[in-house]
């Protein structure tokens, strides 16, 4: 299935002053959302997932249906302030400014071997940020896979020696 007919691209998004790539328009389809869903559950199969983590917001779109796949819980990533148990934090810089990311201290058990989701790999900010609260709590993350990858930002580049799939580049 080409996954790009679902993605909008949104050139004015008013907010942010970037080309929005709106994934939206894709889980509005359910047969393109469980598609793609099943891309990233194939890819992960032989991985021996533990947990599968997600960044808010889009990160939780995408990996909870993986996570219900695979049979294995799903720990959230959120900005400051969400998560009401003890957690450890990360900064993190974004294509359109910075932030704090938390996830709880004991979401992850040392040696448990983790897939990471999102919907996008943009400056790699989020993803690297995310990467670390896992390797923080002693997690190995076995894979990280995305919906979409922009390839002019070189998010990429932090993410070397990891093993990463993309469904669409742009
Ligand atoms: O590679 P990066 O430059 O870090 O950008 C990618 C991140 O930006 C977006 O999330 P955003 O922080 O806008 O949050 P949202 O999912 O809650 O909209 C997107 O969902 C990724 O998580
Ligand atoms: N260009 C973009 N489109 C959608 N989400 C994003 N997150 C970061 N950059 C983005």
């Amino acid at each position: 299935m080409d996954l790009k007919q679902f993605v909008t691209i949104v050139p004015d998004w008013p907010k942010k002053g970037i080309i929005f790539k709106d994934i939206t328009t894709l889980m509005d389809n359910g047969q393109a959302y469980k598609y793609a869903t099943d891309q990233i559950v194939e890819y992960a199969r032989d991985k021996k997932i533990d947990l599968v983590v997600g960044p808010e917001a889009r990160g939780f779109i995408i990996g909870c249906p993986v996570a219900y796949a695979l049979e294995v819980g799903f720990a959230p990533v959120r900005k400051e302030g969400k998560l009401p148990r003890e957690t450890v934090k990360v900064e993190y810089g974004l294509e359109y400014g910075k932030d704090v990311l938390t996830i709880h201290k004991d979401a992850i058990k040392p040696g448990q071997r983790v897939l990471i989701t999102d919907d996008l790999l943009a400056t790699g900010g989020t993803i690297e940020a995310t990467i670390k609260l896992v390797e923080e709590l002693g997690g190995v993350v076995a894979g990280i896979a995305f919906l979409i990858e922009l390839s002019d930002l070189d998010g990429r580049d932090k993410l070397n020696g990891y093993d990463v799939l993309t469904l669409m580049t742009y």
